[in-house]
Formats: structure tokens, C-alpha cells, sequence
């Protein structure tokens, strides 16, 4: 089954419906296949003289974030079905044309773990989509929905394969790119994680930046007195850390620090999307007092920190903080 009949058929469950989400995930899917090429193009690209600015001509060459970036805009807009883009890489919401505008508003991170890019570590693309709840001209106040109202949500992981893994808000999926036919197949129907697992993922580098309790709950899950200890694992690319924790179990967690008081990363197109999906897929995600999915943003590029994973990991770190 491919991606592009799965969203056909979720679409058919509902008589009422336009067609336009169809649309507008077929745009995102070739976002993400265009991203895909060109995130598999760039390592090999260095050893043809093609760095971030300039190839051996002297010709300019967009970074990989720019690039996916407009990707993602050109897609989305040229769909005719969004009105708002929120994007990592603009610092206000993107209107869409009136004569293109449609009824959705999509947030989105198009490159995501960009420090891994030059490493040849996986990085990859984060969504959420929502509709516009008004009527009329949109505004900034129609992008500000919490995480809840998503329609759909997934994340692209460009890893030794592309995967696109995708929430309608009735469980988890996740697609395979086949390069050979340039289609995403149903791999991985009904993804589910684990309730507990044995992992916890963290920059620990961070540590004397924390508060105690954080600071505490990681010492426990290392100390052998404590139970069996944790695994560490922490790529440093969300998507990768995230679908990591989805497969095998554990926590995920990027925690407020004391220069960071809110965390580092993006309530709108990082933290709801993937608090959705981990939901969706039997998990957890919070801010340490809320659910993720839960915050009503005030800004766009407002940060959240973020507790996510097993449901019981997730309670069990919970429990040191509250
Ligand atoms: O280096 P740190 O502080 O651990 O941050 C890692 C986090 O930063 C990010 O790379 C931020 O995303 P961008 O690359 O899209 O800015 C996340 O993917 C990752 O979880
Ligand atoms: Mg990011
Ligand atoms: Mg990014």
C-alpha cells in the first residue's frame, strides 16, 4: 500500500470530505522526496568541490535548511489548500496568495538537526497541520492553536532509509521510501511503543545547567541500587531521537536549563507534532506540568521543555518533578 492511496482511503471513512487534506499531505510527501534527494546528494556533493555557498564555478548553492525550506513553501503553497505557514526558518507567518489560499494552517520544521547535516548524521522534516477555525481574512491568532487541534502531524526521518511516519489522529504509520519507484510503502501499519523501555535520552553535557529533580531522575536510572540501568542514547537530531523512542521505548527529554528556562525546542512545529504521534501511538509528551498538546501558544516560535516517550518512563520522570 502506498502512502498516497493510505491517505485515499482514510479519506473515503469520511463522506464529507473535500479532498483538500488529501492534497495537501501528496504536497508534503513531495516536499519530503525532493528533501530526501537532496539531503542524500549533499555529503557525496563535498567531494565535488560543492560546499553550503559556493561550487567550484562560484556559483551560489543554498544550504540544505534553505533549500528544504522553500521546498516545503512552494509545495504547500502551490497546493491551494493552506492559508498560514508557520516554518522554523521565517520569522513571521507566511500568507498564502488569496487566489491559492486554502482552509489549513501547517507548521513545520523543514530541516530538522541541522548541526548533524555536515557529519553525515540522520536528520529530518517535522508537521503539524490544523484547520482555520474563522472565517475571513487569516491571522497570526489563527496559527496559535494548541497542539490538540491538530488534524495530522508526522516527521520524515532521512536515516539509511527515508521514512515518513504519519498521525490522522487515529494511530500511527509509518511509510518507506522506495527510490527505486519513488513511492513511501505502508511498512510499519499501527506503530505502537513499548510502555517502558530501557533507554533515556538526554544532553547530558547540560547537566550542572539543570534543576535537581531532572538531575536526580537520571542519576536513578544509572545507579544499579535503582534497578537495571538505562541505556543512553542521544543523536542530537529530534526526529531520529524521537523515532528511536517510538521503535525501542524510553524517554526522551530536553529539559528547561538555567540559561534556557523554557528549553530549546519549538513548541509549534517540534514538540506538538511529535506529541501527537507519541500519543497516537500509546505514549506520553510533556512539559514537566502539562501536556504538550495542552499549551496554547502565544508566539510562533515560542519554546516548550519536553518529557516524551513510554507512558511509564514518562510518569515515572514526572513523578520526580511534581
Ligand atoms: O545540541 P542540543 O542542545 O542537544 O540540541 C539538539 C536539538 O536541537 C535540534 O537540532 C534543533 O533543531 P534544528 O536543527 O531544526 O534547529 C533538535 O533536532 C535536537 O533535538
Ligand atoms: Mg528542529
Ligand atoms: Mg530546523
Amino acid at each position: 500500500m502506498t502512502l498516497t492511496r493510505f491517505v485515499l482511503q482514510e479519506q473515503k471513512k469520511f463522506a464529507s470530505a473535500t479532498g483538500d487534506l488529501s492534497q495537501l499531505l501528496n504536497s508534503i510527501q513531495t516536499a519530503v522526496k525532493a528533501v530526501s534527494s537532496a539531503v542524500r546528494k549533499a555529503g557525496i556533493a563535498k567531494l565535488h568541490g560543492i560546499s553550503g555557498d559556493t561550487n567550484v564555478q562560484g556559483e551560489e548553492v543554498k544550504k540544505l535548511d534553505v533549500l528544504s525550506n522553500e521546498l516545503f513553501i512552494n509545495m504547500l503553497s502551490s497546493s491551494f489548500t493552506t492559508c498560514l505557514l508557520v516554518s522554523e526558518e521565517n520569522e513571521t507567518v507566511v500568507e498564502i496568495e488569496t487566489e491559492k489560499q486554502g482552509k489549513y494552517i501547517v507548521c513545520f520544521d523543514p530541516l530538522d538537526g541541522s548541526s548533524n547535516i555536515d557529519c553525515l548524521v540522520s536528520i529530518g522534516s517535522i508537521f503539524g497541520i490544523y484547520r482555520k477555525q474563522t472565517e475571513g481574512v487569516p491571522t497570526l491568532q489563527d496559527a496559535l492553536q494548541p497542539g490538540r487541534q491538530q488534524v495530522a502531524a508526522g516527521y520524515a526521518l532521512y536515516g539509511s532509509a527515508t521514512m515518513l511516519v504519519l498521525t490522522m489522529g487515529n494511530g500511527v504509520n509509518g511509510f518507506m521510501y522506495d527510490p527505486a519507484i519513488g513511492e513511501f510503502i505502508l511498512t510499519e501499519p499501527n506503530m505502537r511503543i513499548p510502555d517502558r523501555g530501557n533507554i533515556y535520552s538526554i544532553n547530558e553535557g547540560y547537566a550542572h545547567q539543570w534543576d535537581q529533580s531532572v538531575f536526580n531522575y537520571v542519576q536513578d536510572k544509572k545507579d544499579p541500587a535503582k534497578g537495571k540501568p538505562y541505556g543512553a542514547r542521544y543523536v542530537g537530531s529530534m526526529v531520529a531521537d524521537v523515532h528511536r523512542t517510538i521503535k525501542y521505548g524510553g524517554i526522551f527529554i530536553y529539559p528547561a536549563t538555567a540559561s534556557a528556562k523554557s528549553g530549546k525546542l519549538r513548541l509549534m512545529y517540534e514538540c506538538n507534532p511529535m506529541a501527537l504521534i507519541i500519543e497516537q501511538a500509546g505514549g506520553r509528551a510533556s512539559t514537566g506540568k502539562v501536556d504538550i498538546l495542552d499549551v496554547i501558544p502565544t508566539k510562533i516560535h515560542e519554546r516548550a521543555p519536553i518529557y516524551l516517550g513510554s507512558k511509564l518512563d514518562v510518569q515515572e520522570a514526572l513523578s520526580y518533578i511534581q
